[in-house]
């Protein structure tokens, strides 16, 4: 079942009950009322006259799914969240590490007209069903997908910077490989102009962050732990992390505003 508001679908849990069914949330570990929460609030304050409109994220999503790329992309309240950010620091320049089929970069691309979006994506079939998404958005023209690495291809928009060859971005959304998200955010409080924001995704994990069984254990939960502390001691920039529950579970965002 696919839910074209939402475009939530049941077809990723394959081996799963049908999406929103009793065994749906006792599998996923969903509470019903985050997901109905989500539902029923995106579909009254992402209006009418809101950008995206929800046929462009609705098709988005389908022909990720279609193309079987997995699940994980921000819901659409999350989106939102991201994009209204990137609006408050007026952001003309946005670097995504992570774009998936880019459902997240059509919000962060639409928050403002003439907002450009540059994007890093490791896969090529990530890539590719991303530029189509974006093409059947009409952002093609002010996104660029960067096929790569992003730990070798950070260092080189770095340079581009430095060198004058690239602006300074206003605003980052990190959302790849959570191993390597210190790197990440490293570099972008390196590439960004003072006020911009820096927003990092799935840093609580259901409070994994914080249980004695996996602190010192799990690859994932120390590396996101050393983010976080290494955050809080950096003077390049003020930041908090924001727990939140919704169709994506219990997880959270790490949000970092440069120049203390
Ligand atoms: C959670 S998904 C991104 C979701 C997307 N931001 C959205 O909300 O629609 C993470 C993506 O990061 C990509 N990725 C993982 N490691 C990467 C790396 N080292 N460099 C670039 N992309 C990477 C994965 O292939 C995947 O498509």
């Amino acid at each position: 079942m696919w839910s074209p508001l939402t475009g939530i679908s049941s077809l990723f849990f394959k081996s799963h009950p049908p999406y929103g069914s009793q065994e749906w949330y006792k599998v996923t570990g969903r509470d019903p009322r985050w997901v109905s929460v989500d539902e029923w609030t995106f579909e009254q304050t992402h209006n009418r006259i809101a950008i995206p409109s929800k046929e462009v994220l609705a098709k988005a999503f389908k022909h990720q799914e279609e193309s079987g790329l997995p699940d994980i992309s921000v819901s659409p309240s999350q989106g939102k969240y991201i994009q209204l950010q990137a609006k408050i620091t007026n952001a003309q320049h946005i670097l995504e590490v992570g774009t998936l089929g880019g459902y997240s970069t059509i919000f962060l691309a639409n928050a403002s007209p003439t907002t450009r979006v540059t994007s890093i994506e490791s896969l090529s079939l990530h890539v590719q069903v991303a530029r189509e998404n974006l093409e059947m958005a009409g952002l093609a023209d002010r996104v660029e997908v960067i096929q790569g690495d992003a730990v070798a291809i950070l260092p080189a928009l770095l340079k581009d910077i430095e060198n004058s060859q690239r602006e300074k971005f206003d605003f980052v959304f990190i959302d790849a490989d959570k191993l390597n998200n210190w790197v990440y955010f490293d570099h972008a409080a390196n590439m960004t102009r003072p006020g911009a924001c820096i927003i990092v995704d799935n840093v609580v994990r259901r409070g994994a962050i914080i249980d004695p069984k996996l602190i010192d254990t799990d690859e994932t939960v120390i590396k996101i732990r050393e983010l976080i502390e290494r955050v809080g001691d950096d003077s390049r920039v003020d930041s908090t992390v924001l727990q939140m529950v919704g169709d994506k579970n219990y997880d959270g965002m790490l949000i970092a505003v440069v120049g203390r």
